[in-house]
C-alpha cells in the first residue's frame, strides 16, 4: 500500500508532530514551581487544605513540599480594614506549563467560591505562582516570579522553612530579602498544620 493510499489516514501536519514532540519533552522533564496560598475569609485553615489537596489532585503535577502555616496581617491594605490572613507556600514539580498552572491556580480559586471585586480584598482562597523553575516573564497575564513576591513576608517566611536556600529569579536570596524586610505582623502557628495526602 502507498503511504496515502488508506483514505482513513491522514497526514499529521508538521505543527502537531512538533507539538506532540514538545509535550514529551515535557514530560519527561517536570519543573519545580512555587505556589503561595492564603485565605482571610471563612475557615481559613480549610481553605488552604482544599487548595493543597486540589493541587496535590491535578494530573502532571506533585506537590513535593507544604510549608507551616502563617497568621499574617493583610499586606497592601489599610491597618485592621481586613481580617488576617492565614498563608503557606506549596512546593510542586510539574509538568504542566506556566500558563496551564496558573489556570489551574484560577480554577481551585473558582471552586472555592473566590468573588473577585475589591483590588487586595478579602478572599476564601488565593493562589499565586511565586517562581516556576528559573523562568522570568514580564507577561501581566502571568508575571515569573511574582511581581510582589520580593517585598512580601508573608511568602518569603514560609518559602525561606521549605527552601531555605531560595532565590527569588531577578531578585536575590529569599534569606537576604528577609533580612532586609524583616518579618513583622508574620507569626507562626504551630497549632495547625496542613497535611499532603499521598
Ligand atoms: N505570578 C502570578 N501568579 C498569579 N497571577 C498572576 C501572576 N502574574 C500575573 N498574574 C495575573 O494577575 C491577575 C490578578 O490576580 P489576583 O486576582 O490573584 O491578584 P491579587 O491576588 O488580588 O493581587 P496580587 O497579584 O498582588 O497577589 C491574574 O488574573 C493573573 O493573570
Ligand atoms: N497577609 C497577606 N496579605 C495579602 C495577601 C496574603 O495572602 N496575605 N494577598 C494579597 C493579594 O494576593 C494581598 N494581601
Amino acid at each position: 500500500m502507498t503511504p496515502n493510499s488508506d483514505p482513513t489516514v491522514q497526514p499529521v501536519p508538521a505543527s502537531v508532530v512538533q507539538q506532540v514532540d514538545a509535550a514529551d519533552t515535557t514530560l519527561h522533564n517536570p519543573k519545580t514551581a512555587v505556589l503561595s496560598i492564603g485565605s482571610n475569609l471563612g475557615n481559613r485553615l480549610e481553605s488552604l487544605q482544599s487548595a493543597v489537596d486540589a493541587l496535590a489532585d491535578t494530573p502532571g503535577l506533585k506537590v513535593t513540599a507544604v510549608s507551616p502555616v502563617y497568621e499574617t496581617e493583610p499586606w497592601g491594605v489599610a491597618p485592621d480594614s481586613q481580617p488576617s490572613y492565614f498563608n503557606a507556600v506549596v512546593v510542586v514539580r510539574t509538568t504542566l506549563p506556566p500558563g496551564s498552572l496558573l489556570e489551574r491556580g484560577h480554577a481551585i480559586e473558582e471552586a472555592l467560591e473566590r468573588v473577585r471585586e475589591e483590588r487586595w480584598g478579602p478572599r476564601p482562597i488565593d493562589v499565586d505562582i511565586v517562581a516556576y523553575q528559573g523562568v522570568v516573564s514580564d507577561d501581566p497575564q502571568l508575571t515569573l516570579p511574582h511581581p510582589r513576591a520580593h517585598e512580601r513576608a508573608f511568602v518569603l517566611v514560609p518559602w525561606r522553612d521549605v527552601d531555605p536556600a531560595a532565590e527569588v529569579p531577578g531578585h536575590g536570596s529569599v534569606e537576604e530579602l528577609l533580612a532586609e524586610l524583616g518579618t513583622e505582623g508574620i507569626t507562626a502557628r504551630p497549632d495547625l498544620e496542613l497535611s499532603l495526602h499521598a
